[in-house]
């Protein structure tokens, strides 16, 4: 009797239980669809040099009632663009048809909560069919103001709802939302409308690092596109996804830095540390770098040395992932180079931007001179393949050498390691970040010095930095991170000679 009366208990509590999760699983399903079709009101977030604000409107929303509204909780008329929470601003919002286009994109994208709208005291073309011109400046020059972006500071005034700075737990996937279907995306043109918001940042004296909302890095990344990323790490060039990121969207002028070069090829400056320390820079401090190096690459690669004009070219000497390498000579200066040629399959307008992107790329890291780097002398691009010339290093590489000494010894090991931090610390100082340390890519010279080689898989910060603002790929995230922590070149650079160990 007792026992059955213990059964019934338990039994009606497992079915309570049961009972109430199934419930709460419904209430959650129901609440997820309701956000699309049945809810009537709209949370939209505005954000205005700073300034976000949020409040309700109901469905369907007037474009006159929106533009009345912002205009009452900022005071004056302003120019509305919907945007993603990652920051991509997606179309100008001028007239009813795009504020239901926006709303429509919005209801689409099951992960944003509130209907996301840059403001701006700058006037948009009226007209849709005359959309704001594509900002898509060449690569090679450099950042402007609105890099600043992600730093935003928060203020508290009256009208409308103070938004902290949410800590994104799921983000806004750019491909979870087909804005082509809507036409051009004008992520790249509007430019203006985030240096209105953000100049102010960029001369503030927010600190991302020492901020306790931690606004930098802050995201976990999407797994679209940090499996991409994964994906395209195995292989160092040239990476067509990513290829595009070489044409950095944000980039403009920006004046001299102060880098001096020692007698060493060294550069050193006074704003941040070269790479080889642990020190942390601030984001204002790590731009103004960024901008310095830019420049000072560009400057560097004009005085650096040519491809060449007329070359024979010789016997393979190595194969990676994206082509041949040959050995060749140079007809007119009797130099022998390495020459990598990567083939190109289809060579589409898609592929002829990415090439030339990479063009441009490769003219700027010319601008990369040291004794620990191998050196390119540039490239050029044929009907069906791209050549770039790089200094021949006669020695080969250190996996080579591992392989057909069965291992090196602790002598050679402490040389290398010591002379490719050298390299690194380098690269470190003009913001490169290599991504693909390994024995392959460490080329001896004949006297048994070492260089680090293949940039292909190595950018500038600032390139990473602007595919996660568009992206959040991890594996930019992580360079860049790496930078200001240098941890995971020094792993990289742990397990290269692991190899020498399992030998
Ligand atoms: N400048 C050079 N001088 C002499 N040999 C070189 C030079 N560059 C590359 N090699 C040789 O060619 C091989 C292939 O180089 P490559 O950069 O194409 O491929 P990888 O780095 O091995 O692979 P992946 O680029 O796919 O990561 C190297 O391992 C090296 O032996």
């Amino acid at each position: 009797m007792m026992a059955s009366s213990e059964l019934e208990t338990s039994e009606d509590v497992n079915k309570t239980i049961k009972d109430g999760l199934l419930k709460g699983l419904n209430s959650g399903i129901q609440r997820q669809r309701s956000k699309s079709y049945l809810q009537t009101d709209l949370k939209v977030k505005c954000e205005y040099k700073g300034e976000t604000r949020a409040f309700c409107m109901t469905k369907p929303v007037k474009y006159e009632e929106l533009v009345k509204k912002i205009c009452e909780i900022f005071g004056k008329q302003l120019s509305i663009c919907y945007t993603l929470r990652s920051g991509e601003i997606i179309t100008p919002v001028v007239s009813q048809t795009d504020l239901d286009k926006a709303i429509d994109l919005f209801d689409r994208n099951k992960k944003m909560k509130s209907l996301r709208l840059i403001l701006s005291s700058e006037q948009f073309p009226s007209n849709n069919n005359d959309p704001p011109k594509r900002y898509s400046p060449p690569p090679g020059c450099l950042p402007d103001e609105d890099t600043a972006k992600i730093c935003r500071p928060q203020h508290v005034t009256p009208g409308g709802e103070f938004i902290p700075e949410d800590l994104p737990s799921q983000q806004e996937s750019p491909s979870s939302v087909k804005s082509s279907e809507y036409g051009a995306s004008y992520k790249g043109s509007l430019n203006s409308v985030r240096t209105s918001s953000t100049s102010l940042m960029h001369n503030s004296d927010y600190r991302v690092l020492n901020s306790p909302a931690g606004t930098f890095p802050r995201t976990k990344t999407n797994n679209i596109s940090s499996e991409t990323a994964l994906n395209s790490a195995n292989r160092t060039f040239p990476r067509s996804k990513e290829t595009g990121s070489f044409m950095p969207s944000f980039y403009g002028d920006k004046s001299n830095g102060s880098f001096q070069r020692n007698q060493n090829g060294d550069t050193s400056s006074s704003t941040c540390s070269s790479g080889s320390g642990m020190s942390s820079p601030s984001f204002n401090e790590f731009y103004d770098k960024l901008y310095q190096v830019r420049n000072k690459m560009n400057e560097n690669s004009l005085s650096s040395p040519q491809p060449p004009r007329h070359f024979k070219k010789e016997i393979a000497i190595g194969e990676g992932g994206f082509g041949k390498v040959f050995k060749c000579y140079d007809q007119d200066t009797g130099r022998e180079l390495a020459m990598k040629e990567v083939k190109l399959c289809n060579k589409n307008k898609e592929t002829s931007k990415e090439v030339k992107a990479l063009m441009m790329e490769i003219k700027l890291l010319k601008g990369i001179e040291h004794q620990r780097i191998v050196q390119y002398f540039g490239c050029m691009a044929t009907e069906d393949s791209l050549c770039i010339f790089m200094e021949y290093m006669a020695g080969g590489s250190v996996r080579k050498e591992i392989i057909k000494y069965k291992g090196l010894s602790e002598n050679v090991t402490k040389r290398y390691t010591k002379q490719i931090l050298e390299g690194l610390a380098y690269l470190h100082s003009f913001v490169i970040v290599h991504r693909d340390i390994k024995g392959a890519n460490i080329l001896k010279d004949p006297s048994g010095n070492v260089k680090i080689a293949d940039f292909g898989a190595s950018k500038h910060v600032q390139v990473s930095l602007n595919y996660y603002l568009k992206k959040r790929s991890f594996i930019d995230v992580f360079s860049v991170i790496s930078l200001f922590f240098n941890r995971k070149i020094v792993l990289s650079l742990c397990l290269c000679f692991l190899e020498r160990i399992n030998k």
